[in-house]
């Protein structure tokens, strides 16, 4: 059984969820203002994007020391998961059952917890709910058979909460072109610029993986459709123009050489290139690139500015 722990005052919920999910998930956030809990309700949308949105603000925190915790539904409550686990410091677990929800907080202090619309009652969604806020980590469990944790599990579970950060946060592969022991030896010479293939125009030299820098080249006049990235990044341009569309802040910059921007992670923004322009890149972790239009969109939308 679950521990009980009252004291709610210091959390917070962000709640979303696809079209499968949504019923389950208004039914969740009622219950927990039932409870005096803020929720933060984003509504419905894809599980790609709501996903990735209640990724992005529990990773993003809170900077008045309440905790932000995550809900989500979808149809299996699988999809959701795995877009808000893209964002770092966000552990969450799909949970089909009430004991689901005990073992997900007391052995993964999971901060986002994801029901499958299609398969949960709202009485067990509910009693799951419950257990994922009145357990803490590392309490007693289904999987530990409701007993103490032995000691080597309880030392395991003392030194997740440092070491898991860690895990994906350095190239597991480096490039044997590097010396990764020391900053000044991470000497790169003689990398080549490659295309990127789903933007036109561009091509990026990677200098340094995760954390990624690079230094990237877009002809004048490409455009870089609507796209995200887990990781926030700084922008130094050193030749040429282009304009950058921050789609998630509604903000509009146009950038020359010399000049900075950092993008948040998450944040979908749009590119247009003035001129052949070059700029260096640094991803806060490793690099991706999740696109959210295709190119004919962002044309036709960048037509009717
Ligand atoms: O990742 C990239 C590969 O095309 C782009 O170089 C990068 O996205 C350009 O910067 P921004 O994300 O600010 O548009």
């Amino acid at each position: 059984m679950s521990q009980k722990n009252a004291d709610h005052h210091r959390l917070k919920f962000v709640a979303g969820a696809d079209a499968f999910g949504c019923a389950l998930k208004d039914t969740l956030v009622s219950h927990l203002r039932s409870l005096n809990i803020p929720v933060e309700d984003l509504g419905t949308d894809n599980h790609y994007s709501i996903g990735a949105k209640i990724g992005q603000i529990v990773s993003s925190g809170d900077n008045s020391g309440t905790e932000i915790r995550g809900l989500l539904a979808c149809g299996t409550g699988v999809g959701v998961s795995i877009f808000a686990n893209k964002f770092p410091g966000v552990y969450a677990a799909t949970c089909l059952t009430p004991a689901d929800a005990v073992n997900a907080r007391s052995i993964n202090n999971a901060n986002v917890i994801a029901f499958s619309g299609i398969s949960a009652t709202p009485n067990a969604a509910v009693e799951t709910l419950d257990n994922f806020l009145n357990t803490p980590f590392k309490s007693p469990c289904p999987a530990s058979n409701s007993e103490p944790w032995p000691e080597n599990i309880q030392s395991f579970l003392d030194k997740s909460l440092t070491e898991m950060p860690k895990i994906g946060s350095t190239n597991p592969n480096p490039n044997p072109n590097f010396s990764n022991s020391c900053v000044i030896c991470d000497l790169a010479s003689g990398r080549e610029f490659t295309p990127v293939d789903i933007m036109p125009g561009g091509s990026m030299k990677i200098v340094r993986e995760s954390p990624t820098a690079a230094v990237v080249r877009f002809s004048g006049g490409s455009v870089e459709p609507a796209h995200h990235h887990s990781y926030g990044h700084d922008v130094v341009v050193m030749k040429g123009r282009k304009i950058v569309w921050n789609l998630s802040k509604n903000e509009r910059c146009e950038l020359g050489v010399g000049d900075y921007l950092f993008t948040p992670g998450g944040d979908v923004h749009r590119v247009k290139y003035l001129e052949d322009t070059e700029f260096f890149i640094r991803w806060d972790g490793g690099w991706d690139i999740m696109l959210d239009e295709d190119l004919a969109t962002a044309l036709r939308d960048l037509d009717q500015e």
